[in-house]
């Protein structure tokens, strides 16, 4: 096993680096390495590894022999650092062949450590504790984490019990007391977290990491140890016992008996240093047993079950030996790394406890000579000594410098870069990034790397994710590494040529069902998960109000109070008001259509000429609603007065314009647009017209010519004037372009389709009456299989967002393969595509490109698969009357005509909107019955 774990240490090759794992693996890990490697000779006497041991433990002391060697201060954290001094001190604790008199000595160079880290205590914040990051200008710096005050307890600890030095011993308790008063150690269940940012020390980051227990649990078995008096012991034991309790979270499996990194294997999200983290553990369990024996019966069996369930996944790699990381599922689970050898390495090894030597101390043979003052100097923590800067480097500066100015201008964020800032590009783009928050790079390029160094300020919410076994989906579809620029100038490409939604299922297909896209500078996620999208428009709708690109896309036309735009209270409250107007007598009076059907019909030429279909049904569409809405229709498929063009050529400019307005993001959104707010005007002011029309019929009690107005209804409530427009407003942008374009696509695959329009044609011709009733149109099966078929292909409402209110969880998305959870912050605009979601192979079938109205007579069974109404409490209340419309619309066409012929070619393209359109139209021609 040791062979098999060396084989990924390259600091005794020939140019290799002694004591260094290779890239990517950091500093720190070299130091766990080096422990791992002593603990290898203590179990087993086995000396080949020593002298490259402590080759290795020499070589990285540094100039002041206190483990900052000047390479490595760029990230070098107080845990880094700890670390070495944690491997020294076994040296030490075991004796360990001592390096000769002219090198620094093993307890010397824990006592270094030691000093070195005592002079960083800091009081200032959060009342104490050591700061993760050494140097103030690393990310990291604000940072209180558990490790870095799990080490220094763990080396004070066993530098009291060596020594019997007092002063180290009371570093220890003021060090356990702190983690206590700050709850960063909790002594409800003896859980230990993360960390916490100094900024607001109550806010803890609530991870739990095996090392954290492991490092405090050893430590308080040193103290148990050394403790003398009858209480300090009691207290001591009370301590461990309790660490043990809460080291159960620890274990899964059947019998709760695996040792398992449980904040990030189930998620497969483990980085390379957390693949190692389980060895610490087991390494500090076993040494808890000789300190503190009575936990042997409770230790021994955790560390038997895990050995076994480690070494059963020891069969992988080139060589069958390699070990997995997941042991609980007792197979090697396709990893291999560093880390995962030496967890597995330590956790068999630590079977072997019982025979093995108790540590030595300064009176019971302990042979390394210490120097309680070593480390004194502590160099760097205000000077650094800095590589020299390259070109490159230079080179990268300025750029990012360049790119920091643009993330202004685009309204982001900027990140001032110091003309003394010695930091390498690479570093200052983690912090570019970080300070975003919203630029993608951030969380995506440092969960690849391991964020150990990296300050976990920026990876807040990854931690969090961890926390709660939700992954973060690892990839952005972008290839420029900062702004995404390719990426936005594609989609900006694609929505120009009216291929959006091909770009989309594009990226849906490359980069999977739910991805990180960037837009303007901005995050946004991607997804096409059907139980992502009835989560956040069904079940956790609350999380999930308009705002964002949606609402960006209405508020110039509607304002924020309309059914459209609210959400929470205002919402229920338009809602409540608009829903009893659609009552079914209302959706089933055909009446008030057919006027407007008999007036498109009459429109289209019927001597084979080519014509715009789309252009007729939108006329038809806006006369049918405004006359239903306001008891006046715009008349544009007879004679429009010049008021109604005006009202049109408004509406269609307003629509346009603030789709628009949108894309340009939350910052360029607010440029004024005189024109959009001059259309905006006369569209109210026309609805006002007809609205203060029918209050003042109503009052003289002028009967109207139709039975049902939907103005009429919403009067009978009572509501403000403005907050009436609003919702008469609404309607008309959420029902006229919607039916129009069903219909558009209806008629666009029919006229491709002869076999299908004689099928329908078949039905409608068996109806005996010329104007069907609701109830008759509803029993024509395949009328209906046409117009879901139109429905799916070519959805009206083809994309649509909700952003987050708060941080909330979606069931899928996360995880390597993006079948986890994934944990979404707040904020963040999530965008699904219907289109996309309507022609999935793995829920329609190959053929789910064609148009195939038969494949509704199927078996076809689908719910969230399926929404061009969308779903949940916010779905559409219009949708009796579309199908209707629609319904009526084709059984009065295919009475009058008998067939429908394409007129132009290719791809019918698509300009998205709120809702899609044709832009090149739909050209046919017809042919009379
Ligand atoms: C084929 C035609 C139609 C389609 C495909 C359609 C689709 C939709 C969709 C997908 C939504 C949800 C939008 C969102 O939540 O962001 C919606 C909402 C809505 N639709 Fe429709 N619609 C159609 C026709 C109509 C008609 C004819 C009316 C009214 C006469 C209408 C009134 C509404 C209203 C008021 C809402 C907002 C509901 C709310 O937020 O509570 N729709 N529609």
């Amino acid at each position: 096993m040791v062979d098999d774990m060396m084989s990924f240490y390259t600091g005794n090759h020939p140019g290799g680096v002694p004591g260094l794992l290779p890239r990517p693996y950091y500093w720190w890990e070299g130091g766990a390495l080096m422990g791992s490697l002593i603990d290898y000779w203590y179990y087993t006497a086995d000396t080949r590894w020593n002298n490259v041991t402590e080759e290795g433990l020499l070589f990285q002391v540094g100039p002041n022999n206190d483990y900052m060697p000047p390479n490595q201060t760029m990230t070098e954290g107080n845990d880094d650092q700890g670390f070495w001094g944690m491997a020294v001190m076994s040296a030490a604790e075991h004796n360990f062949q001592n390096p000769p008199d002219d090198k620094p000595q093993w307890l010397a160079l824990a006592q270094a450590v030691f000093n070195t880290q005592a002079a960083r205590w800091e009081k200032k914040d959060c009342g104490g504790g050591l700061r993760w990051q050494i140097f103030t200008w690393n990310n990291g710096y604000n940072y209180k984490n558990s490790i870095s005050q799990a080490c220094f307890f763990n080396i004070a600890a066993r530098l009291a019990r060596y020594t019997g030095n007092q002063s180290y011993a009371d570093w220890a308790e003021q060090t356990w007391d702190w983690m206590v008063a700050t709850g960063l150690l909790d002594l409800r269940n003896y859980y230990i977290y993360d960390g916490m940012h100094v900024e607001n020390c109550s806010s803890i980051t609530p991870y739990q990491w095996t090392y954290n227990t492991g490092a405090f649990l050893q430590g308080a078995a040193a103290m148990y140890n050394y403790s003398t008096r009858a209480a300090q012991v009691e207290t001591w034991r009370e301590r461990i016992d309790g660490l043990l309790n809460g080291s159960q979270v620890f274990y899964t499996g059947d019998n709760k008996n695996i040792m398992t990194e449980v904040a990030c294997e189930p998620v497969d999200l483990c980085d390379l240093d957390q693949q190692s983290f389980k060895a610490y553990l087991s390494r500090w369990m076993a040494a808890t047993t000789k300190w503190a024996p009575w936990t042997y019966g409770r230790i021994k069996p955790l560390l038997e079950s895990s050995a076994m369930a480690a070494a059963a996944t020891c069969t992988g790699g080139d060589n069958g030996r390699m070990c997995g990381l997941k042991w609980n599922t007792r197979k090697w689970d396709g990893s291999t790394g560093a880390g995962q050898q030496m967890a597995a390495m330590e956790v068999v090894l630590a079977n072997t406890i019982e025979e093995a030597r108790l540590p030595v101390t300064n009176w019971t043979g302990g042979t390394s000579p210490g120097d309680p003052g070593a480390g004194g100097a502590d160099v760097g923590r205000k000077n650094r000594e800095f590589p020299p800067i390259s070109t490159a480097e230079k080179a990268g500066a300025y750029i990012l410098t360049i790119l920091a100015i643009v993330g202004l201008i685009l309204g982001s964020v900027f990140v001032l870069i110091d003309e003394n800032d010695r930091s390498s590009p690479s570093e200052r783009l983690v912090r570019l990034c970080s300070a975003a928050g919203n630029w993608s790079r951030g969380l995506l390029k440092l969960q690849g790397q391991g964020s150990k160094n990296l300050s976990l300020n920026k990876y807040r919410f990854q931690c969090r994710a961890r926390a709660l076994h939700c992954g973060p989906v690892a990839v952005y579809p972008h290839k420029d590494p900062i702004l995404g620029l390719d990426a936005f100038s594609e989609a900006l490409r694609a929505l120009k040529s009216h291929r959006l939604l091909d770009f989309y299922a594009g990226r849906f297909a490359s980069y999977g069902n739910t991805h990180y896209t960037i837009a303007l500078g901005k995050r946004l996620l991607m997804t096409n998960e059907v139980e992502n999208i009835k989560t956040i428009l069904g079940t956790k709708m609350d999380d999930w109000p308009i705002d964002g690109p949606r609402l960006l896309a209405t508020l110039p036309v509607l304002g924020p109070d309309s059914i459209f735009t609210s959400n929470g209270e205002a919402w229920h409250r338009a809602r409540a008001l608009l829903k009893p107007s659609f009552v079914r007598d209302q959706v089933a009076d055909l009446k008030c259509f057919d006027r407007h059907i008999k007036d498109m019909l009459a429109a289209i030429p019927d001597d084979g000429t080519t014509f715009d279909i789309q252009s007729v049904l939108s006329d038809m569409t806006m006369d049918s609603s405004t006359d239903f809405l306001l008891g006046s229709s715009t008349h544009l498929l007879t004679e429009a007065s010049p008021e109604a063009q005006q009202f049109v050529k408004d509406f269609e400019y307003a629509s346009r314009e603030s789709a628009k307005k949108a894309r340009l993001g939350p910052i360029l959104y607010h440029l004024p647009h005189r024109k959009l707010k001059e259309a905006v005007r006369g569209l109210r002011e026309y609805v006002r017209f007809y609205l203060r029309r029918a209050r003042a019929e109503k009052k003289s009690g002028v009967a109207r010519e139709r039975k049902y107005v939907f103005l009429d209804e919403l009067l009978k409530a009572n509501p403000p004037e403005d907050y009436t427009i609003d919702q008469i407003l609404s309607i008309l942008i959420a029902g006229r372009d919607t039916t129009a374009t069903a219909m558009t696509s209806a008629f666009y695959f029919l006229a491709r389709s002869p076999s299908a329009v004689e099928k329908l044609r078949e039905e409608i011709n068996s109806v005996d009456d010329e104007n069907p009733t609701w109830e008759q149109l509803k029993h024509m099966k395949y009328l209906n299989n046409v117009i879901k078929e139109a429905l799916r292909l070519f959805t009206p409402v083809a994309t649509n967002s909700r952003t987050a209110n708060k941080e909330t969880v979606l069931p899928r998305g996360g995880g390597k393969d993006g079948s986890q959870p994934i944990l979404v912050p707040k904020g963040m605009s999530v965008r699904w595509t219907s289109h996309a979601l309507h022609r999935k192979q793995d829920v329609y079938g190959p053929d789910a490109d064609e148009f195939r109205p038969e494949r509704w007579d199927s078996d076809l069974r689908v719910s969230w698969e399926y929404i061009p109404f969308s779903g949940g409490p916010r779905i559409c209340p219009g949708q009796q009357f579309a199908l209707t419309q629609i319904a009526y619309t084709l059984f009065k066409f295919f009475r009058m005509f008998r067939a429908i012929e394409a007129r132009d070619s290719g791809p019918l393209l698509a300009q998205t909107n709120l809702t899609i359109s044709f832009p090149y139209g739909c050209l046919v021609s017809v042919t009379r019955a």
